[in-house]
C-alpha cells in the first residue's frame, strides 16, 4: 500500500519510539513500528500495525503523519487519549539479537529515503550495532555500541544498504573490489612504474652492494644478537616498492565466500568473543603508511618484550648465503616451489624483488602461534582479509601519523628507507607522501581496525601497542561470527 510516515520519536514526546504511516488511498493512520526500548514499547499499548483513530478526541484519518504528530505534541503536558483499532492478527515474532560491524558509514539525516530521519541512527565504518529487530525488510532497529540508552532506532537492512552503495547514494562509495587495488589509483601506479623505471639503472648498478648491505644489514639482529625475522631490507623493498603489485593469497579466493561477504556486505556479523587459554593465541597485523613507524615498533616491541612476541620468518626464492641459515633469516625454497606455494595459495603476501620472491605464508605465522608467542607483523592493505581467518583471528592494528605539527617534530632525527635501499633523513615532501597515504588506508580501510595507535613518542606508542595486543589474547573482544562458527 502507498504510505507516507511520520516518527512520533523525538525526545519531548511522551509516545516516543512510535512510527506512524498515513494509507495514502484511504488517508488511515498506522503505527508503523514500535521503536524497541522506547515509550510506547515499554508501554505495551502501541503495536505496528494499529490503527489510530483519535487523538484526544481529534479525528486523525487523513491528517498527513507530520499533522497528526503536531496534535500530540500539542497536548504533550496532559493527558493523552488515543483511540486505536489493534490490529487483528498480530506478528508473531522470534526476534534474536544479532551484532555486526558496520562496513560502510550511515548519516540518516542526508538519507531522504528514511522514514524517520529523528528516529534514524547515524554510524561509521568499524562501529559495532546491536540489531533488536529484522521485521522489516528494509528498515532494521539497532543499538549503536556501547551505549547507555535502552531506546534503539532506524538503520538501513543489509538489502537496503547494498541497494543505496549500488546507487551511491552518499559521499564514500563502497569499494567492493579494495583488497585488489588498494591505495593506488591508475594515475598513481602510473606515477609509481616511471618512478621504477628510473630506479632500475641505479638499482641494478649497484646490485651487487646492495646485497652486500643486505648481508650486513643488522636489522635482524637485536642488541643480544638475538635474531629478529622479518626485517630485512629486501623484504621491506620488496613490500613497499612493489605494494601495488604484491600479491595476497585473498586475490585467488576474493570470490570465496569469507572474503566476498566480509568485502561485499555493509555489515559483519560479530560476536563478542573471549579467547580460551587452550586456544592458539590471535596473530598481531600492523598495517600503517609507509614511513610512519610500523618496523620500529615492532622491533621495539619484540625486541623488549621476547618472551612474548615474535615475527614470522619470510619465505625466498633468493639464493642462500654462506652465513645465512634456513629458517632464521628465511626459508630459502627454489623459485618453482615458491610458484607451488602462490598457487596452493600458503602466502599472506608475497612479492617479487630484483628476480627474487619473497613472502610471508600462513604456516610461518601459525608456528609462532603454536609455539606459544604472539606472532606479529606488518602487512599491507591487500592482506587483511588473507589474515582475518578462523586460523589467525587477526587482530589488526593501524598505526597512524601524530598531528603534522608533531609529525614534523617528532620525525627529525629520523630516517626513511629509500627505493634504493638506502636511508636518508625525511624531507617535507616523505611527509606529505606519509600523510596522504595514511588518509587513504583510513578511508578505505578503518572498518577493520580493532586498535588505533598513534605514533607519536616511540615508547609510550609500544608501549600501548604491548598492552593492546595482550589485551587482545586475554579480554573478550569483537570477532566475525563466522570465526567462531565456521559457515557451510
Ligand atoms: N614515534 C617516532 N618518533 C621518531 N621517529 C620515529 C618514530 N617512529 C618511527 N620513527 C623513525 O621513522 C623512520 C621510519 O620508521 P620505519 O622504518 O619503522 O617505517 P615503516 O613504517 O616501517 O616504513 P617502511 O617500511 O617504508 O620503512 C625510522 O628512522 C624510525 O626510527
Amino acid at each position: 500500500m502507498p504510505s507516507s510516515f511520520g516518527s512520533l520519536a523525538s525526545d519531548s514526546d511522551p509516545l516516543k519510539g512510535a512510527t506512524i504511516k498515513r494509507n495514502e488511498l484511504t488517508g488511515e493512520i498506522f503505527v508503523a513500528r514500535v521503536i524497541h526500548g522506547g515509550l510506547a514499547d515499554r508501554s505495551g499499548l502501541l503495536h505496528a500495525g494499529d490503527r489510530i483513530m483519535e487523538v484526544n478526541g481529534f479525528a486523525v484519518d487523513g491528517l498527513e503523519p507530520e499533522q497528526v504528530i503536531q496534535v500530540v505534541q500539542a497536548c504533550a503536558q496532559g493527558t493523552i487519549m488515543f483511540k486505536v483499532v489493534p490490529i487483528t492478527e498480530r506478528p508473531v515474532h522470534s526476534q534474536t539479537t544479532m551484532y555486526v560491524r558496520a562496513m560502510a558509514d550511515y548519516n540518516p539525516a542526508v538519507d531522504p529515503n528514511i522514514p524517520c530521519p529523528d528516529a534514524g541512527v547515524s554510524f561509521t565504518r568499524g562501529d559495532v550495532l546491536e540489531i533488536v529487530d529484522q521485521t522489516d525488510a528494509l528498515w532494521w532497529q539497532a543499538r549503536k555500541l556501547p551505549t547507555s540508552s535502552a531506546c534503539a532506532g532506524l538503520v538501513p537492512s543489509t538489502a537496503l544498504l547494498k541497494r543505496k552503495q549500488r546507487e551511491f547514494w552518499w559521499s564514500q562509495p563502497y569499494q567492493p573490489h579494495a583488497c585488489i587495488h588498494t591505495l593506488s589509483t591508475v594515475e598513481e601506479e602510473e606515477d609509481l612504474m616511471a618512478l621504477e623505471d628510473k630506479c632500475v639503472e641505479a638499482d641494478e648498478e649497484t646490485f651487487e652492494s646492495e646485497e652486500l648491505r643486505e648481508a650486513d644489514d643488522d636489522c635482524g639482529f637485536n642488541k643480544d644478537q638475538m635474531y629478529l625475522a622479518g626485517f630485512r631490507r629486501s623484504l621491506r623493498l620488496c613490500r613497499r616498492r612493489f605494494h601495488s603489485s604484491v600479491q595476497s593469497s585473498c586475490q585467488a579466493q576474493c570470490l570465496s565466500s569469507c572474503c566476498y561477504s566480509a568485502l561485499c556486505s555493509p555489515y559483519e556479523e560479530v560476536v563478542r568473543h573471549q579467547r580460551n587459554l587452550q586456544d592458539p593465541l590471535r596473530l598481531v597485523a600492523l598495517l600503517g603508511a609507509p614511513g610512519v613507524g610500523v618496523t620500529e615498533l615492532r622491533r621495539r616491541l619484540i625486541q623488549t618484550h621476547p618472551q612474548l612476541f615474535q615475527g614470522a620468518v619470510p619465505h625466498t626464492s633468493r639464493p642462500q648465503r654462506d652465513d645465512e641459515e634456513s629458517g632464521r633469516e628465511y626459508h630459502f625454497i627454489s623459485r618453482e616451489i615458491f610458484d607451488n606455494m602462490i598457487h596452493d595459495n600458503k602466502f599472506l603476501e608475497y612479492g617479487e624483488y630484483k628476480g627474487n620472491y619473497y613472502g610471508t605464508s600462513s604456516e610461518a605465522v601459525s608456528a609462532v602461534l603454536n609455539s606459544g608467542k604472539i606472532c606479529v607483523i606488518d602487512i599491507e592493505s591487500n592482506a587483511l582479509q588473507a589474515v582475518r581467518t578462523p586460523e589467525l583471528r587477526a587482530f589488526v592494528v593501524y598505526i597512524k601519523p601524530p598531528s603534522a605539527e608533531r609529525l614534523r617534530k617528532t620525525r627529525h632525527n629520523a630516517q626513511i628507507l629509500t627505493n634504493y635501499y638506502a636511508t636518508r633523513p625525511f624531507k617535507e615532501e616523505d611527509l606529505v607522501e606519509l600523510e596522504e597515504s595514511a588518509q587513504k588506508l583510513e578511508l578505505h580501510f578503518s572498518q577493520f581496525f580493532d586498535h588505533v595507535v598513534v605514533n607519536e613518542e616511540l615508547q609510550e606508542a609500544c608501549a600501548e601497542l604491548r598492552s593492546a595486543a595482550t589485551r587482545a589474547q586475554e579480554q573478550p573482544q569483537w570477532v566475525p561470527s563466522s570465526w567462531i562458527r565456521p559457515q557451510q
